[in-house]
C-alpha cells in the first residue's frame, strides 16, 4: 500500500483537558513524513463532564449496565474530537479529502487487566461512527477490545510504532522507549526484533493527583515541588516490594492502580519527591525483568517536561534518560502518532498486539472500522413495497445466473379445484425453476380436507412439472397437518427452521420425480 496521511487522536489516562492531535504519512509499517501536531483543549464543561464520568465508571466497575453518563460522555469526546482533526487539518493547509483514515483511541474510563480464570476488560469512550459521519471520513477506533476478548491485557498498543520510531531514528540496539504519561509503559526490541512491552507503573497520574490534593495546581510543573523534597528512602524501599513490578510482562494497569495515600503525611516537597522516585524506580525494576536490560531509554509523553523524573530516571531506574526530542520525535506526539499508525494498520488487516505486548494468544488486528459516505458513493434505500428497480435486478440476476447454469426457465403453475357450482374447494400455487417445481402455497377449504385434496394438487403439480423437465420438488409447512399430508404425497423432510412462528418449526420437505416416474 502507498503511504497515506492519517490522523491519529488520543486523549490519555490523566485528563489534563486536551486533545492530542497528530498528522502522520504511513504505509502503517513505517514512518514517511511526520505530519503537524497540535493540543487542542476540550470545552470546559466536557472536561467536567470527563471528570464525572470517571468517577462514575470507578463506581460501575464493570459490574451490571455501563452508567447512563456514558452516552453523553461518548457523544461529547466524538464531537469535540471531530472539531479538533477539522482545526488541524485545516491549519496543515491540507482538506478532509487528502486525510485517508482517522485513529481514533477515545477516552479509557476504566481498564481492567486479566487474570487466570477471568478476561480483562477496557472501555473506551469514543463513538467512531458519529465522528464518520461528521468528518466523511473513514474511523477507525476501539482499538482495544479485540485483544482483551482474545485474552490479552489491550494495552500497551504503542510498541508496534515505537519499533517504527527507532528504526526511523537508527537508535542504538538497547535503546528502549519509555511513555510517561498517567502511568508508564516501556518498549524494548530485541536483537532479532522482537519487541516486548507493559506497563512498569505509575508515572504522573499520582504526582498529579497529590499536587492537586494540596491545591498546588495540576501537576508538579516543571518538577519543582520534588526537586525541592526530600524522598523518604525507607518508605520507598518498602513501597518498592509490591508484586507488580517484579512481576513478569505481559501486565496492564488501570490509571487509578497505584495512588498517593502512601506519601499523604508527607510535606508537598517530599510527598512529590517520594511519588517521583516510586515512578522512576517502578520503571528500573520493569527494566530488569526484560531478556538483557537496556542502558538507554528515549523518553515521551509528558513526565518527559519533568526535570525530577528524568533525573530520577538515572538515579533510581539506573539507567540513562534521553529526551525524545533528541531523537527529533515530538514527546507530546508520539500516543497520537501511534493511533495514526495503527489506524492504517487496521485499515491494511495488519496485526497491531502481539503475544510479547499483550500477552493474546496470536497477534491481533483489533480496531473496528467505520466507512464514511463520500460523495459519489452508492446511496442505500430500503422500502417496504418494492416495485420501482426489481426489474432491473431481477433481469441482472437471472443473466448473471444462466451464464453458469443455463436458464431457469422460470414459470409459475396453479392447481386448482372446484365444486359443481364453480366454488373454489383447493388450490396450489408454484413454479418450475431449473430442475424443481416449488409449491408455495396450498389451501384445502375445511370442509374438504381429510379427503385426498392435496395429494391430488400434488400430484397434478408434480406431472406439470415433469412435463417441463423438473426431477424434483419442495415444499415447506409450518403446520403439523401440512406435514402428515406432504409425507403422505411422498415428500421427505430435509431441513427445518426452528421457532419460526409462535414456536413453530418451519419444515422443508422434498420429492423426488425422477423416482415418482419411475415408480
Ligand atoms: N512541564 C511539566 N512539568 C512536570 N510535569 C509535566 C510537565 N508537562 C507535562 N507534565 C506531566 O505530564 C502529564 C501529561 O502527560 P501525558 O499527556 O503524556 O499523559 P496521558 O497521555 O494523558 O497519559 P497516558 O499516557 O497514561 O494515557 C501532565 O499531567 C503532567 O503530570
Ligand atoms: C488502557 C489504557 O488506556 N492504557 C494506556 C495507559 O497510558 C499509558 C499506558 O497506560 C498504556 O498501556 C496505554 O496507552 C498507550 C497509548 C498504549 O496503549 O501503548
Amino acid at each position: 500500500m502507498e503511504p497515506i496521511w492519517a490522523v491519529g487522536l488520543m486523549t490519555g489516562t490523566v485528563l489534563d483537558g486536551y486533545i492530542d492531535v497528530a498528522l502522520l504519512k504511513t504505509d502503517g509499517e513505517t514512518i514517511t513524513e511526520f505530519g503537524s501536531y497540535e493540543l487542542v483543549p476540550y470545552p470546559d464543561e466536557t472536561n467536567r463532564l470527563l471528570e464525572k464520568t470517571l468517577a462514575e465508571a470507578r463506581a460501575w466497575a464493570f459490574d451490571g449496565p455501563e452508567p447512563d453518563i456514558f452516552v453523553e460522555a461518548e457523544a461529547a469526546i466524538s464531537r469535540a474530537q471531530a472539531d479538533a482533526v477539522c482545526n488541524v487539518v485545516e491549519a496543515a493547509g491540507l482538506t478532509m479529502a487528502d486525510i485517508g483514515i482517522i485513529g481514533f483511541h477515545g477516552q479509557t474510563v476504566l481498564h481492567r487487566a486479566p487474570i487466570p480464570g477471568r478476561i480483562g476488560a477496557t472501555r473506551q469512550l469514543g463513538d467512531g461512527r458519529l465522528m464518520a459521519q461528521l468528518l466523511g471520513t473513514d474511523v477507525a477506533y476501539d482499538f482495544r477490545s479485540a485483544d482483551i476478548a482474545a485474552g490479552g491485557q489491550g494495552a500497551p498498543l504503542s510498541a508496534i510504532y515505537h519499533k517504527a520510531l527507532l528504526a526511523s531514528a537508527g537508535c542504538p540496539k538497547d535503546t528502549a522507549v519509555l511513555n510517561l504519561g498517567g502511568v508508564a509503559n516501556v518498549t524494548w526490541i530485541s536483537g532479532d526484533g522482537q519487541i516486548a512491552a507493559f506497563d512498569t507503573g505509575p508515572a504522573n497520574a499520582p504526582i498529579n493527583d497529590f499536587v492537586r490534593s494540596r491545591g498546588a495546581g495540576d501537576m508538579d510543573r516543571d518538577g519543582a515541588n520534588a526537586l525541592a523534597g526530600t524522598v523518604d528512602e525507607p518508605r520507598l524501599a518498602e513501597r518498592l516490594t509490591i508484586p507488580y513490578l517484579s512481576q513478569p510482562y505481559p501486565k496492564s494497569l488501570d490509571r487509578f492502580d497505584f495512588g498517593y495515600d502512601w506519601v499523604e503525611d508527607l510535606s508537598l516537597e517530599d510527598g512529590a519527591a517520594t511519588l517521583t522516585a516510586f515512578s522512576a524506580a517502578a520503571v528500573g525494576a520493569g527494566l530488569d525483568t526484560l531478556p538483557t536490560r537496556p542502558t538507554r531509554l528515549v523518553v515521551c509523553g509528558g513526565g518527559r517536561w519533568n526535570p525530577a523524573m528524568m533525573k530520577m530516571l538515572e538515579t533510581y531506574a539506573k539507567v540513562e534518560a534521553v529526551a525524545a526530542e533528541d531523537h527529533g520525535w515530538r514527546s507530546d506526539a508520539v500516543e497520537a502518532e501511534c493511533f495514526a499508525l495503527l489506524a492504517v494498520r487496521t485499515l491494511r488487516g495488519l496485526p497491531i498486539s502481539f503475544p510479547t505486548t499483550t500477552g493474546v494468544e496470536t497477534p491481533q488486528c483489533g480496531g473496528r472500522i467505520v466507512r464514511a459516505n463520500r460523495p459519489g458513493d452508492p446511496i442505500l434505500t430500503i422500502t417496504d413495497a418494492p416495485v420501482d428497480h426489481w426489474q432491473t435486478i431481477h433481469e441482472d440476476l437471472f443473466a448473471y445466473n444462466a451464464a453458469f447454469v443455463g436458464e431457469p426457465n422460470r414459470s409459475e403453475l396453479q392447481v386448482m379445484l372446484h365444486d359443481q357450482k364453480g366454488q373454489v374447494i383447493a388450490g396450489a400455487f408454484g413454479f418450475t425453476i431449473w430442475n424443481y417445481l416449488y409449491i408455495q402455497w396450498l389451501w384445502v377449504a375445511e370442509k374438504h380436507r381429510n379427503q385426498g385434496m392435496a395429494i391430488r394438487l400434488l400430484e397434478a403439480a408434480e406431472k406439470r412439472a415433469q412435463k417441463r423437465g423438473c426431477t424434483g420438488a419442495w415444499i415447506d409447512t409450518f403446520s403439523e397437518s401440512g406435514l402428515a399430508a406432504y409425507r403422505k404425497a411422498g415428500y421427505e423432510v430435509f431441513g427445518e427452521l426452528p421457532d419460526f412462528a409462535a414456536g413453530q418449526a418451519r419444515i422443508f420437505l422434498r420429492k423426488s420425480l425422477e423416482a415418482t416416474n419411475k415408480g
